[in-house]
């Protein structure tokens, strides 16, 4: 079956407003479903142990895509990680890199009682633009955008600007799209 939706990553460096975008536009735009990887993992028992170095769990990446592999096949996956090459291009019709300047981006984390050590280690990530490299190395340039979240006037800018190009995709695919393919 043709999925009549499309899938959607959302990525970016930790707190850079990967979930409050996927929230706020699944909320928008009706058949759309949030998928926050990190705790679909563990609901899914998908945790394949602790990298202590990096505080924080090592994903069976295998078993994560044997279960999403059905779901987007439906169409419709707002899929939000900090990681976006283990996905299969036939799979995914946008990837979303969104951007937050260092300054906010500590607050952020601060504020969330990371350690001095991951901040910075996150703070690296972004100013080395890795997530976005990610990105444009793994898929087709055309379909990766940069959107920067640094207040909610951005947050709204870009969940509006999401959900047109959603509407979009749809008019332009009225048969749908075969995962597949
Ligand atoms: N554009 C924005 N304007 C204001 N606050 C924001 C914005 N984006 C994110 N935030 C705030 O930053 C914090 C982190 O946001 P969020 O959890 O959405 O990030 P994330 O990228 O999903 O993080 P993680 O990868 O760790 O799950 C939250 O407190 C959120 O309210």
């Amino acid at each position: 079956m043709p999925r009549k939706l499309p899938n959607i990553i959302i990525t970016g460096t930790p707190g850079c407003g990967k979930t409050s975008h996927a929230e706020a536009l699944c909320e928008q735009v009706n058949g759309l479903r949030h998928i926050n990887v990190s705790e679909y993992a563990k609901t899914k028992g998908c945790i394949d142990g602790y990298d202590k170095e990096r505080d924080s769990a090592i994903v069976d990446e295998d078993k994560l895509l044997d279960l999403l592999e059905p779901e987007a096949a439906k169409g419709g996956l707002v899929i939000d990680w900090h990681c976006c090459e283990v996905f299969p291009e036939r799979w995914i019709d946008l990837v979303v890199v969104l951007r937050c300047n260092n300054t906010l981006l500590y607050d952020r984390l601060a504020k969330r009682g990371y350690k001095e050590g991951k901040i910075r280690e996150n703070i690296e990530v972004e100013i080395m633009e890795v997530l976005l490299t990610e990105a444009r190395d793994n898929y087709d340039e055309h379909i990766v955008i940069e959107l920067h979240s640094e207040n909610v006037d951005s947050l709204d800018e870009n969940v509006a600007r999401l959900a047109q190009w959603v509407s979009n995709w749809v008019d332009d695919h009225p048969e749908g799209v075969d995962t597949e393919l």
